[in-house]
């Protein structure tokens, strides 16, 4: 497991850094096909995930929520048949935290074809 993939969020609070400049351009690096992307004007992580049918889909979905209660940081999860969307940010303060870094590289050690 990736060094980023062992550590754990802290408690989201108004007001907690947003991650930029050169910490979030070393924590993407890590995070091999996860891209920055802009909703609602608020800047997420994304990744899709694909798999042989709907099953193994839900299988990894329910991963990724027991992960999700585990840490108290929660994504936006689109389940579709073969495939699922998995978007991170932190709502608190409207953008990208270090939480969600790590949660994204959590999200990858539960992606098992
Ligand atoms: C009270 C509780 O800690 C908060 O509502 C948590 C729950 N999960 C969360 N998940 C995410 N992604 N962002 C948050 O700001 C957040 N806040």
């Amino acid at each position: 497991m990736g060094v980023l993939a062992k550590q754990h969020c802290e408690a989201c609070r108004k007001g907690a850094p947003r991650v930029t400049g050169d910490e979030r351009r070393l924590l993407l690096e890590q995070l091999p096909d996860w891209k920055m992307v802009d909703t609602d004007g608020e800047e997420k992580l994304q990744k899709v995930f694909k798999f042989k049918n709907f099953a193994h889909a839900q299988a990894f979905t329910n991963r990724v929520g027991d992960l999700a209660e585990a840490e108290n940081h929660h994504p936006a999860v689109l389940l579709e048949y073969g495939k699922v969307t998995v978007s991170w940010w932190t709502h608190a303060i409207g953008g990208l935290h270090r939480n969600d870094f790590i949660m994204a590289a959590k999200t990858d050690e539960a992606f098992i074809v």
